[in-house]
């Protein structure tokens, strides 16, 4: 059964895209014990990028898990995916029924504290099945998380919650992007998993 009614579900988006926010999915103790699970469990490792032809090694910490062990590049770098761990699939299933839609993988990101964050970008690259949603879901520190329509520079916030859920879908990576941006006012880490599909042919 689902509980949510998807028409009933507010796009943040004006136009151009579709940014559901479903609110807090997970219960706030039942998202504190998530979010050290995650911490203990997961094999977070701080991400590597090439930019401007230089290797830099970020604060925020990375991991990536999936149904396969896929390749995936951004930012010029490949990372394999991992075996899902239990939590991660519970998780999953929790956000497969409430979306509608299946995920074969799941990007996740561990910022330290306000000073670190994600700037302006889209989830657009070639590997992610076209057209895709994306489901963010967040644990520990709630944080400011924004969108910018790439042509008007239209800009859009909304607070991500412990235990909330997002998706974005239809055509929000080719319209806006959309950033985690830095903030002196939050002392606590933050975690947050993005399920994705990947395009199996593509990997
Ligand atoms: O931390 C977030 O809420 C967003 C992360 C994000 O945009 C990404 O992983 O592509
Ligand atoms: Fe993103």
């Amino acid at each position: 059964m689902n509980l949510f009614n998807q028409d009933a579900i507010p796009n943040l988006l004006p136009y151009e895209g579709t940014v559901l926010h479903y609110g807090l999915i997970i219960p706030s103790q039942e998202a504190q014990w998530y979010y050290q699970r995650l911490l203990e469990t997961i094999l977070w490792k701080h991400d590597e990028a090439v930019m401007f032809g230089k290797h830099i090694t970020t604060k925020r910490m990375v991991a990536w898990y999936g149904d396969l062990p896929f390749d995936y590049t951004y930012s010029k770098t490949t990372k394999t995916s991992l075996p899902w761990t239990p939590e991660l699939l519970s998780l999953k299933q929790r956000v497969e029924e409430l979306t509608e839609c299946h995920y074969n993988s799941c990007l996740l990101n561990l910022y330290h504290d306000g000073s670190e964050g994600m700037s302006w970008h889209s989830d657009d690259e070639k590997a992610l099945a076209h057209h895709s949603a994306i489901a963010s879901l967040s644990f520990g520190a709630a944080r400011k998380f924004a969108f910018k329509h790439k042509v008007t520079k239209q800009y859009i916030t909304t607070i991500l919650e412990s235990g909330s859920l997002i998706v974005m879908k239809d055509d929000t990576q080719q319209n806006w992007w959309h950033r985690l941006p830095p903030t002196k006012l939050v002392k606590h880490p933050r975690i947050n998993l993005t399920f994705r599909t990947m395009d199996v042919k593509k990997t």
